[in-house]
């Protein structure tokens, strides 16, 4: 099968500044891959070229075989954005109904989405509550719950489980792998914690605009020597400067 995500040699600048170099990353299907590294770095801007909202000034991106922007496409992608894309003064649960709604899903199927993504959020007695009333990790998690509505092969979470707490924050990574395990979804995590980038497949550390080393949590460590992959970017850093 071929890979799921392909990007191949993109950069982009925003005026001046150079925010992506010579980006190469290939995502096969049903992996969990997370890309790592501090703020700035430049992994929302790549995320959002995966899913089509940008365009690079060079390079290409394939996704489902697809050359990316492709409207079709987004059917098949579930895209969490770090800043929430909400409807304010309508309820949760009618924010949820509203995005099933921008998919191919049968009322049934969207109703037992609905219930699904909810309770897997923890959102289910919230529902009824305009978003407007909503904490901020309320937002996150119904964001979340959105991004999983549609029932797509590729997800796409941008630091998902950023403001949620510990308790709930292990159960939604059980349910990522559970779905990368049994569903065979393919997804891509954004985050700075290297605790959740070991529970990932594939690693790619990015640090200002390049990738710095990629591989599994367990082949980035031997290869740098270090017990962490903390350690590792350090290492992978120092190596770049
Ligand atoms: N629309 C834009 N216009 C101008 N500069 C931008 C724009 N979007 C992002 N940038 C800049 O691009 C760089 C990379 O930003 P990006 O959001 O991709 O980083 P990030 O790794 O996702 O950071 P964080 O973890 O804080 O979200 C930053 O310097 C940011 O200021």
């Amino acid at each position: 099968m071929n890979p799921t995500i392909v990007v191949e040699n993109v950069t982009k600048s925003f005026g001046k500044k150079p925010v992506l170099n010579e980006i190469n990353v290939t995502i096969e299907s049903g992996q969990l891959y997370g890309l790592i590294g501090p703020s700035g770095a430049g992994k929302t801007t790549l995320v959002k070229m995966i899913v089509g909202m940008e365009k690079s000034d060079a390079g290409s991106i394939h996704v489902l075989d697809k050359k990316m922007p492709n409207l079709a496409i987004l059917q098949e992608i579930g895209y969490m954005a770090q800043s929430d894309a909400l409807y304010a003064e309508l309820t949760g649960e009618e924010n949820l109904k509203f995005f099933a709604s921008l998919f191919k899903l049968s009322k049934s199927a969207q109703k037992q989405r609905i219930a699904y993504a909810a309770d897997l959020v923890n959102l289910t007695p919230d529902l009824k509550k305009r978003v407007s009333a909503y904490s901020g990790g309320m937002k996150r998690r119904l964001s979340l719950a959105i991004a999983l509505v549609q029932d797509p092969k590729l997800l796409i979470l941008d630091e998902p489980t950023v403001g949620i707490d510990p308790e709930l924050k292990l159960s939604i990574w059980n349910e990522l792998l559970r779905l990368k395990n049994e569903e065979g979804k393919t997804i891509i995590v954004t985050t700075h914690v290297m605790d959740e980038a070991e529970r990932c497949d594939v690693v790619a550390m990015v640090r200002n605009g390049r990738i710095l080393a990629s591989g599994t949590p367990t082949e980035l460590k031997d290869s740098y020597h270090v017990g962490s992959l903390d350690e590792v970017f350090l290492k992978a850093g120092v190596n770049q400067a």
